[in-house]
Formats: C-alpha cells, sequence, structure tokens
C-alpha cells in the first residue's frame, strides 16, 4: 500500500469540492495517508468567454491532467464524469465511477420558478447545445442565451445579464451548497441528462496497480454499468463535435439496466426518442444498440446537418 497520493484538480469551486470530497474518503479509509492536492489549469478553465461547443476538441477539462498523470506528477485525478471523454488516453483508466445523488437538471428562476411559468419570450441563460435544445424542443418561445464560466460566476449573470433563468445541473449546485437557488428539477421527459452527469470519476495510471487497488472501494458498481451504458451511446453517436443528446440510464427494481436517450436538432425542432432495457452485464451492448436504432431513425440526418453547419 502507498504511503502518499498526490491528486490532480482543477481550481474551480466545484472541482476543489470534488477532489476534498475524494481526499477525505481516502483519509477515512486509510488513517495513516497522506494526500496531496495539487491544482492544475486545463485548457476549458483558460477559455471562458466561447461557448465549448464552438472551442471543438475533447477533453478540455482533462487533457492537462492526464498529461501530469502520465508523467508520474500525479497520481490519480478527480473529475466531473460528464467531463471525460469516452476514449481516455493509451495508460489510463477509470479506477472508479462514484454513485450520484442526481443526474438531473435545474432551472433557477427566481421570479417565475417553472418552465412553464416563463413568460413568452422569456430570456434563459445557457451554453449547453442539449439543454438548448431540449428547452427550445419544450418551449420553441424561448430566446435562449449563451452563458459560461463556473457556477458562481453562471449564477451571478442570472442577475448581472438580465436573465429570467438559467440551467445547470443538480449535482454540481448540491456539492457547492447552493440546492436553495434551484425553483424547479426538470422532468426527464422534458431534459434528458448529459452522458455521466452527476457521477464522479476516478481516473488513474491503468499499470499503477497498487493504486488501483486503493481506489477500489470508491466505485459503484450499479453506477459503474448505467454510466457505461451512456457513454457507449455517446461514442457511438459522437461524431467529433458536441451534439444534442441527453441520455440517462438507470439499473430498476429488477436490477435492469433502462436507458432513456435523445437526439435533437440543435433548434429543438426535429427530436429522436428511444428507449431500451436490459441485463448490466451487458450494459455497453444496450448503448451501443440504442445509438444504432437512434442514428437509422432520423438521427444520421440531425447529425449530418449539425456538420454542415460548423
Ligand atoms: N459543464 C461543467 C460541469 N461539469 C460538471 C458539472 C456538474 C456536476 C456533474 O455533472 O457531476 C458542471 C456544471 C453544470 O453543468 O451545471
Amino acid at each position: 500500500m502507498k504511503q502518499k497520493l498526490v491528486i490532480g484538480t482543477r481550481g474551480s469551486k466545484l472541482a476543489l469540492w470534488q477532489a476534498n470530497h475524494i481526499a477525505a474518503c481516502l483519509r477515512e479509509h486509510y488513517p495513516n495517508i497522506v494526500i496531496e492536492l495539487k491544482n492544475m489549469v486545463t485548457t476549458g478553465d483558460k477559455i471562458l468567454d466561447v461557448p465549448l461547443a464552438k472551442i471543438g476538441g475533447k477533453g478540455l477539462f482533462t487533457k492537462e491532467l492526464e498529461v501530469a498523470m502520465l508523467s508520474g506528477e500525479i497520481d490519480l485525478a478527480v473529475h466531473s464524469l460528464k467531463d471525460v471523454p469516452t476514449q481516455l488516453p493509451e495508460g489510463l483508466i477509470l479506477a472508479a465511477v462514484t454513485d450520484r445523488v442526481d443526474p438531473g437538471d435545474a432551472l433557477i428562476s427566481p421570479e417565475y420558478k417553472t418552465l412553464d411559468k416563463l413568460p413568452v419570450n422569456a430570456k434563459v441563460g445557457t451554453s449547453s447545445l442539449r439543454r438548448k435544445a431540449q428547452l427550445l424542443n419544450a418551449r420553441p418561445d424561448l430566446t435562449i442565451v449563451d452563458l459560461r464560466g463556473n457556477l458562481d460566476t453562471r449564477l451571478k449573470k442570472l442577475t448581472t445579464e438580465n436573465l429570467d433563468a438559467i440551467l445547470l445541473a443538480v449535482a454540481g449546485l448540491r456539492r457547492l451548497g447552493w440546492a436553495q437557488h434551484i425553483t424547479q428539477v426538470l422532468p426527464q421527459s422534458i431534459c434528458l441528462p448529459a452522458v455521466g452527469q452527476g457521477a464522479l470519476a476516478i481516473e488513474a495510471r491503468e499499470n499503477d496497480a497498487e493504486t488501483l487497488d486503493m481506489l477500489a472501494f470508491l466505485n459503484h458498481e450499479p453506477t459503474r454499468q448505467a454510466t457505461l451504458a451512456e457513454r457507449t451511446f455517446l461514442a457511438e453517436v459522437e461524431g467529433g463535435c458536441q451534439v444534442p443528446i441527453g441520455v440517462h440510464a438507470q439499473l430498476d427494481q429488477d436490477g435492469q439496466v433502462g436507458l432513456n436517450a435523445v437526439i435533437m436538432s440543435p433548434d429543438g425542432k426535429e427530436a429522436i426518442r428511444d428507449t431500451i432495457a436490459g441485463c448490466p452485464a451487458e450494459a455497453a451492448m444496450l448503448g451501443q444498440t440504442l445509438a444504432v436504432r437512434m442514428l437509422n431513425n432520423g438521427g444520421r440526418e440531425i447529425l449530418a446537418k449539425l456538420f454542415e453547419n460548423q
């Protein structure tokens, strides 16, 4: 067993909360361990004024941490699973996927509270293509305004930019103790979450058996299986850019994995929805099968148009 582990993390409030949370779990599990946190800056932290979909590229929030891991500067990295590309660099693996508290998206609208009460043409802030498309699908009259930056910046912009509402992940708000700002958790019939939303991913070196062994207790197997289904779905659909897709997999009482997904055009006018269920051992196959079916049922045309317009 190692006496010391170095955790790499981004410097945002949410990233630090997540890294400190994992550090606390490790200290509790291994009372004599020394944990060091190393703050690092990723490309996604540097470019704050451009919508992520426009920056393009994958691993905007993970790459610098992965380089540090491969060079041995850090032993593990803590990420929001939704920021982790489906293909990891050679030599790195997900040592653990934690249980997720809440995968959903929250509306914050101090004045109007819920989506159906927002006035016609209300201004809603989000820079996620996925949230934008699903909002417009439910409410074509809304005006969607770009909203980048860390969680605290985005909350401030609600007031400073005169927005009627903003959308953020429930998990992030809860972690930072800001759940009281939530005025509605959007139902999944309106807004399906991003792949992996709400779970933490612990990444480590594939050949570092000692560290992998020490991190194993952090893994929540049902969540790993559910998010594996989501990530295989994404890998099959993805064509090199951010795509407006929502997907959520969950284990039901019979132990089956159920997967709900949507592929939308960015304006929310076209939507392909589908669902699949099966046994957890086939999680990857379920995600892939569902993706192929949705691509064949009109998803491919939606994506082709998306790439044409880039
Ligand atoms: N895009 C940044 C990001 N990455 C993870 C979360 C939320 C926490 C999570 O999904 O685990 C957020 C903020 C948000 O989307 O509102």
